[in-house]
């Protein structure tokens, strides 16, 4: 019998898994019965896309979960008829963890076993989870099409064995020894049917329970009155313990929101109810079938590159692919859930699925449910609230690309703002804003607080002009250029936008900066390469100065980021330094006579802007220096 390692990461989760104090054992039953039903729904598609496999099944093979329990062996058999795994499936499947989801399962884990526990809750981890139950386990297996069977033991520790073995039909067969503490509770008929009830009552296939029960036989009256004994057997009992419907295609009317959540628990591997259901049923040109749910908790893979798809297709009840990232956009990648299709052909194959026109009306359609439930919740502000916590940076990538739904999404997107505490809408910014106001003015950085005391909204402060405070640097600096419009009025970066109404006629304006010609050329000098530009300003009242680009720098920052997410560098523009021709510094910097001090000044206004705006400066020893010489020279 070959010995083999668990790859080291599931070393990790078993040991999570074996010594867990989590609450929610019974969640094992789930996952297994779940994986038992995506088994079944594989071997049913080949039976109907390849005739090897066909023929090499019974006639009357219908897919089929049965569970078996023995009290005093301390044992539960979980056994399928579906699919099955050969050896090198057995490997890769439970000796390696392929899931990304599962990776930053046990990335996120801390090493502290109660905090960890309280993580398995917030995310389902498969078969692995059958070690909080047990002392030992053997899986065993043969795959459709193929003649060998194999047995996989573990007893949850560094290793696995793995053997040849005599199966009969393909499918799996899952014994699980359970700890002498856990053998109570999970080997006991009604503890077993009350876990199928919960969370698997609608997997498409009948779950049956056998048991033995002990019968005692019913006496006539006369026996009875002749003081006979009844006689008592054992009988093998085989219940279907499920209502084996695919969920889906009941009405609305009859499903119960626990239905509707256990449900999602059995497709998503998640403990926790979804925020959203979306079931819908479409007649007309296209016939199908959708049920959408959206996780309270965005899936944690949501971010990664290799993510799971989430949503399953069906053509007529048979399980087609749960692979394809395209049934719905990417943006709604956390979306979860089904989509069966009366129309599409049983053997659609990836590249029909993704022209094909019955596909396309359906992902449309879709896209159009998920939004308008999200609308619907964005009518209650706290509830609204828990889904932009989780979802907000999802609608921003989908305003920016879904065309058709664009206006939608921007509506849906909520902002920080200069003017209030809570998140605002565009229609709510628009609706607020002077009649005289063209544009939605925004702010970006990484810190909202240095956002906030950013000198650039001082002009905006005290003009009434509300600012949109973007503090998810990583996305907005590069989306929200791209919005372009939301009803006509265009995104504004604060940053290269002019500034904004001031009362100050051109001929005012026009000798003010002759009045500060000379300093502004000299500090310009002073500073060299360090800035493109150096101007008199009227947006700052309380400030002496700040940075700003340009216009067309805005688009080179935009590019200078996207190289950067690509791997490759680019220099960054060296910003414009706007001065307050109004500020005592500047006003007292204009005609002085000192050139260390001008020199020294001019520095610092040019650092300490860039500071005030959350920016980086080159040389914070210089900074500190010329403060020094300053303060000295002020005492
Ligand atoms: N009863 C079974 N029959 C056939 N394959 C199985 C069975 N149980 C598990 N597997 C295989 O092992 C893999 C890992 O199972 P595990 O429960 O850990 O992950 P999973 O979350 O179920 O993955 P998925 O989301 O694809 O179901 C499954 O994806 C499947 O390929």
């Amino acid at each position: 019998m070959a010995k083999h390692q668990f790859q080291t990461e599931v070393g990790q989760l078993l040991q999570l898994m074996t010594h867990s104090l989590y609450s929610n054992k019974e969640i094992f039953i789930r996952e297994l019965v779940s994986n038992a039903s995506d088994a079944i729904d594989k071997l049913n598609y080949l039976k109907l896309t390849d005739e090897t496999i066909k023929a090499a099944l019974p006639q009357d093979w219908a897919g089929q979960v049965n569970i078996t329990f023995d009290e005093e062996d301390k044992s539960l058999t979980i056994i399928d008829n579906g699919i099955g795994m050969n050896e090198d499936d057995l490997i890769a499947s439970i000796g390696t963890i392929a899931k990304s989801g599962t990776k930053s399962f046990v990335e996120a884990m801390t090493g502290d076993a109660k905090k960890d526990s309280n993580l398995i809750g917030q995310f389902g981890v498969g078969f692995y989870s059958v070690f909080m139950v047990a002392s030992h386990v053997d899986v065993i297996s043969k795959k459709a099409g193929e003649d060998t069977g194999y047995k996989w033991s573990s007893d949850g520790t560094g290793e696995f064995e793995l053997a040849p073995c005599i199966k009969e039909s393909s499918g799996t067969v899952i014994y699980i020894k359970l700890k002498d503490e856990e053998a109570e509770e999970f080997a006991s008929k009604e503890r077993i049917k009350n876990i199928v009830g919960k969370y698997s009552n609608h997997i498409a296939y009948p779950i049956f329970l056998s048991y033995k029960e002990e019968v005692t036989e019913t006496l006539s009256e006369e026996d009875e009155k002749a003081g006979k004994e009844a006689k008592k057997t054992i009988e093998d009992r085989n219940e279907k313990i499920n209502e084996a419907t695919a969920l889906w295609m009941q009405p609305k009317s009859k499903l119960k929101d626990e239905e509707y959540n256990a449900f999602y628990k059995s497709i998503s591997h998640d403990s926790t109810d979804p925020m959203a259901t979306i079931h819908t049923k479409a007649e007309g040109v296209n016939e199908y079938t959708t049920l959408f749910y959206i996780p309270a908790v965005a899936p944690m893979d949501m971010y990664r590159a290799d993510y799971e798809p989430g949503v399953k297709l069906y053509v007529k009840r048979v399980f087609i692919t749960d692979s394809e990232k395209e049934l719905l956009p990417t943006y709604l990648r956390f979306v979860k859930g089904i989509i069966d299709s009366e129309d599409l052909p049983l053997n659609v194959s990836r590249e029909i699925l993704q022209e094909n026109r019955v596909m396309a009306n359906i992902k449309q359609a879709s896209v159009k449910k998920v939004l308008n439930e999200i609308k619907k919740m964005s009518k209650d502000e706290e509830k609204y609230a828990l889904f932009i916590e989780q979802y907000n940076r999802a609608l921003k990538e989908g305003a920016y690309q879904d065309f058709t739904n664009k206006e939608a999404l921007l509506e849906l997107i909520r902002f920080k703002s200069s003017k209030a505490e809570k998140m605002t809408s565009l229609k709510a910014y628009k609706e607020a804003a002077d009649s005289e106001q063209k544009a939605i003015y925004y702010i970006v950085g990484e810190n909202e607080n240095v956002l906030r005391n950013s000198p650039l909204l001082e002009a905006y402060k005290k003009n009434d002009i509300e600012v949109l405070i973007l503090d998810d640097k990583e996305i907005d600096e590069i989306i929200t250029p791209m919005y372009g419009a939301y009803q006509e009025w265009e995104f504004k970066d604060i940053t290269s936008a002019e500034a904004p109404k001031v009362e100050q006629t051109e001929e005012e304006k026009k000798e003010v900066e002759e009045k500060f010609e000379d300093i502004t050329k000299k500090i310009k000098e002073i500073l060299g390469e360090s800035v493109s530009d150096v101007r008199v300003t009227n947006r700052l009242s309380e400030s002496p100065s700040c940075v700003v680009k340009d216009a067309g720098d805005a688009q080179m920052a935009q590019m200078a980021q996207m190289m950067k997410a690509m791997g490759q560098a680019m220099p960054d523009t060296a910003p414009i330094l706007e001065i307050n021709p109004d500020h005592e510094i500047v006003t007292k910097l204009n005609g002085l006579a000192d050139d260390s001090l001008v020199s020294d000044v001019s520095w610092v206004l040019l650092d300490q802007a860039k500071l005030s705006e959350g920016m980086e400066i080159t040389d914070a020893v210089a900074f500190a220096q010329r403060l020094n010489r300053i303060t000295a020279k002020a005492l």
